[in-house]
């Protein structure tokens, strides 16, 4: 008999997915970290035993990771895809995985996530997150200001349509579909003048260079939640084998600004077409919630704030509570520091649930402050 290197030493880490090159990146590179986080934990923890499980090489990685791809109808039959119930589909398909125990985990967009809660799931970490910008990429290099008048950017999201046109117009919205790869193609072949993407998506598939102008999120405010990913699990009455690793990658931080964006859409009972953003920045030992409603054609806007602590450390190992909001300083956005905090509350949803509440209720009382301000008019509902 051999000794592992790690307690979790050839075990498999099932991980669903959809079969795009965008959510094959995203669940590829969480899956890896968790995957690493476990590792790293199996030696740390004391366990100095450098014998490889036999039929391992040397070399091998402590947890293996199966990427496993679900394909959805809405990827099949992509034309379909608003009467099949619009790109909810793809949500529901990978949840089905978890449900049915096929796979562990699954990693979605943050941003593409409904937000009604599902009692039968845990979001069970929410990595940092990547920039939350949106980017122009057009033909030639140029930015917003420099386009020809009349030019003509695709996108398909209200949102961005009506943000391009509150700023330019003049400018034409030309509705589009597809990959990140079938969006840039409409530039490639000057067919469009421009395309508007997520930053995040265009780094994490390795095509940042494609980026022309990042629009400064303070003022061209992102959807609610892009730029985080949310590695969902079943809720598990027991605490799964690979719990310390989802720990690890968790960001206390990026999950209480989803938390608050993701309550802002809520608020507004607003869909994920609807053109609401929101974003939450980290100020100190705060975070600062900027949450915008724009009318369709950008003829009007309306923009509200709010700040609300970012609690700072969490009791660690036993999940009993959160300290003082504030009590970790400038310490308070430290990875490390929000990865110790879920560790303890993980697995414990009543604990996650006080964590988020301060951030939830900070949404919900932007979005109460829009409506009262006419948000609902705004677009397009009254
Ligand atoms: N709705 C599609 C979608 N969902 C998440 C991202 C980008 C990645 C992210 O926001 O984390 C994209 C593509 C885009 O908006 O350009």
């Amino acid at each position: 008999m051999t000794t592992p290197a790690s307690p979790h030493a050839g075990r498999v880490l099932r991980v669903g997915t959809r079969g795009s090159a965008l959510a094959l990146a995203q669940s590829g590179q969480v899956a890896d970290a968790v995957a690493a986080a476990l590792a790293a934990s199996g030696s740390a923890s004391g366990s100095t035993a450098s014998t490889v499980p036999q039929g391992f090489p040397e070399s091998a990685p402590a947890v293996a990771v199966e990427l496993v791809r679900i394909r959805t109808e809405g990827d099949v039959n992509r034309a379909a895809l608003a009467s099949i119930g619009g790109t909810g589909v793809f949500v529901t398909a990978v949840r089905q995985a978890l449900r049915d125990g096929t796979v562990d985990l699954v990693v979605h967009s943050a941003k593409d996530l409904p937000t009604a809660p599902e009692s039968d799931l845990r979001l069970a970490a929410v990595p940092a997150r990547e920039d939350p910008a949106d980017a122009l990429c057009s033909k030639d290099g140029r930015g917003l200001a420099e386009l020809a008048p009349g030019a003509r950017i695709g996108t398909g999201s209200p949102r961005r349509a009506a943000q391009l046109l509150a700023r330019r117009p003049d400018l034409e919205v030309v509705p589009i579909r597809g990959n990140v790869d079938t969006r840039l193609g409409y530039v490639d072949s000057g067919e469009l003048d421009a395309v508007l993407l997520a930053a995040a998506g265009l780094r994490r598939l390795g095509r940042a260079e494609r980026i022309s102008q990042r629009l400064d999120p303070s003022e061209f405010v992102p959807a609610p939640a892009q730029g985080a990913l949310a590695v969902e699990t079943a809720a598990h009455p027991e605490v799964p084998w690979y719990q310390t690793g989802l720990a690890a990658i968790d960001d206390l931080p990026t999950r209480l600004a989803a938390a608050a964006e993701r309550a802002v859409l809520a608020g507004l009972e607003a869909g994920c077409s609807a053109p609401v953003s929101a974003l939450a920045v980290p100020d100190g030992d705060m975070l600062l919630l900027t949450a915008q409603v724009t009318a369709p054609d950008g003829s009007a806007q309306l923009t509200r704030q709010l700040r609300f602590p970012l609690p700072g450390t969490v009791a660690g190992r036993d999940g009993t509570g959160v300290d003082e909001p504030g009590s970790a300083g400038a310490d308070g956005a430290d990875n490390a520091d929000g990865a110790a905090g879920i560790a303890g509350t993980g697995v414990d949803p009543t604990a996650i649930a006080a964590l988020e509440a301060p951030a939830v209720a900070a949404g919900l009382e932007l979005a109460s402050g829009l409506l009262a301000d006419g948000a609902a008019g705004l677009m397009g509902r009254t």
